[in-house]
């Protein structure tokens, strides 16, 4: 059922099939995805990654921190081909694989990987994106140093999305931005998920 409604999502069903195979494969056997995700891989994981695309402007440059086995940034990159993405993680065995990944689906042109934890990155980025990273207040600190002045954060963040934006009111105070609560699915046909979209105060 997910993989069909993948069909429908993705222009490019090759790439998205051939990367939902490499972590079927080598992300389970690297011990970057649970052996009982296997199952799940197309609604959990990659339609999750993507139900914020349409909140993302055409030609942005996107940073996605903690990318880990490359979600949401992989099934971004392949989604959305007008976006440079920058995939951000520490730890070298999954800077390993995504550098891997990256190469096998020929993303290279406009995926860059970079191995460094978010605080300790320069880089000034339209949109930063993460999944499981971080509870909000610490992804905001680490985060919206990252941002342009114009730059939006999407933190996916499921069911403790607006506890998470209430325990965040000093940091969002302190940085003059604000936060809300979107609602996003990647397709009618699939489950929706909570985006907290961060925002400059216009
Ligand atoms: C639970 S994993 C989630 C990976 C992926 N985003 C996903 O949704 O499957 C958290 C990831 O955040 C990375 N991480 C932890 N602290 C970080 C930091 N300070 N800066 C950037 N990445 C960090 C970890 O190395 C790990 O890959």
């Amino acid at each position: 059922m997910s993989e069909a409604i993948g069909r429908k999502v993705f222009d490019d069903f090759e790439a998205i099939s051939q990367y939902v195979d490499i972590l079927r494969d080598r992300g389970i056997a690297w011990g970057l995805i649970g052996p009982r995700e296997a199952d799940r891989l197309w609604d959990r994981h990659v339609l999750n990654s993507v139900a914020m695309t349409d909140l993302i402007a055409a030609g942005s440059t996107v940073i996605d921190v903690g990318s880990g086995a490359g979600l949401p940034g992989i099934p971004l990159a392949i989604r959305r081909p007008d976006l440079q993405v920058t995939l951000l993680e520490p730890l070298l065995r999954r800077y390993n694989f995504l550098v891997g990944a990256v190469d096998e689906l020929g993303l290279g042109d406009r995926v860059t990987v970079t191995r460094a934890r978010a605080e300790d990155h320069d880089g000034r980025y339209d949109v930063v994106t993460a999944r499981a990273v971080a509870p909000l207040p610490r992804l905001l600190t680490w985060c919206l140093p990252l941002l342009r002045p114009d730059g939006e954060l999407l933190a996916l963040k499921g069911s403790t999305a607006e506890s998470e934006i209430d325990q965040s009111a000093t940091v969002l105070a302190k940085s003059r931005r604000t936060a809300e609560v979107v609602v996003v699915r990647a397709h009618p046909e699939a489950e929706p998920t909570q985006v907290v979209r961060v925002r400059g105060k216009h």
